[in-house]
């Protein structure tokens, strides 16, 4: 059966996003019968297309998307790059690239308005990861102007923290990496995380992923008592995202509104809302 993993009309944030605000981690979805899924694809979500994305977008009050390739659609970019193309200048994207692209695919992409590209590490999600093969993308990929977005579960980041510090770009991990939120501020994985971001300038990260990380849940108390910190702590490498349409998140599907309104609450004066919805994501995704 196909996953509906959103709410058709989420509540209207009481919170008003600054101009020029950017929902920097979402998705499209097909449609399928124009853009079929990966034979490899994990799961199977009904279609969420660049129509309903920029619906939501204009109903959150935001300005502008980041449209990551989900690894339901594999290597195959085309429903990325069609939702860029739909979207008049207000959408830039992150890729999923086959190892054996050649440097003319590379600038087609680009030219679409792809700017970085994503390695994914969920074993739920990919059945390999191959870091030599990321390392060689991640070399061709940055004469581009690109970055690097990595996705990974806590309990990884010591086993990839030689792979991260050897890419050559900018690297932004998706969802804190994916911490235990239960273990609270001073937990573990925070203090991993930002020791990675202590001793690497070049590493950012993305401060999304309430729904998924939270243990209390909506309004998500723990996860701001967590995430404010690193905001205030690294105000210049963290960006946001309602991770729309919410993949595998069928059993806990979030209101998208809610999402909104915690972004004070993370980012808690104009300043830093300023630089995390606007300027951050700008200078990653519209500086070329
Ligand atoms: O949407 C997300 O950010 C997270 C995902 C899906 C995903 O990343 C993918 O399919 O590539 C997840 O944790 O299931």
């Amino acid at each position: 059966m196909k996953s509906k993993t959103w709410v058709d009309v989420p509540t209207p944030p009481s919170w008003v996003p600054p101009p020029g605000a950017v929902d920097a981690h979402c998705h499209v979805f097909g449609p399928e019968a124009q853009f079929p899924f990966a034979p490899q694809a994990k799961y199977h979500p009904q279609d969420a297309t660049p129509e309903m994305l920029f619906a939501l977008r204009d109903r959150l009050g935001f300005d502008r998307n980041v449209i990551v390739q989900a690894s339901c659609h594999g290597t195959d970019n085309a429903a990325t790059l069609a939702a860029i193309a739909a979207s008049g200048g207000r959408a830039r994207g992150v890729a999923v690239v086959d190892p054996d692209i050649d440097d003319t695919a590379l600038q087609a992409l680009h030219d679409g308005g792809i700017r970085a590209v994503r390695f994914n590490f969920l074993k739920r999600l990919v059945d390999n990861a191959p870091k030599d093969r990321f390392l060689d993308i991640a070399r061709r990929i940055a004469p581009l102007g690109w970055h690097v977005v990595v996705y990974f579960e806590a309990d990884l980041l010591a086993e990839l923290q030689p792979f991260l510090e050897a890419l050559p770009t900018i690297v932004v991990i998706d969802h804190l990496g994916r911490p235990d939120i239960g273990q609270g501020p001073d937990g573990a994985d925070i203090g991993a995380l930002k020791a990675l971001l202590d001793a690497h300038p070049s590493i950012w990260v993305k401060v999304s992923g309430a729904e998924r990380l939270s243990v209390t849940g909506p309004p998500y108390d723990d996860f701001v008592e967590v995430v404010r910190p690193l905001v205030e702590r690294y105000p210049d490498r963290v960006l946001w995202g309602t991770d729309w349409p919410h993949p595998n998140m069928e059993h806990r599907i979030p209101d998208d509104g809610l999402l909104v309104d915690l972004v004070p609450r993370l980012a808690p004066t104009p300043a830093l809302q300023r630089a995390l919805l606007v300027d951050n994501p700008e200078r990653l995704y519209w500086g070329s």
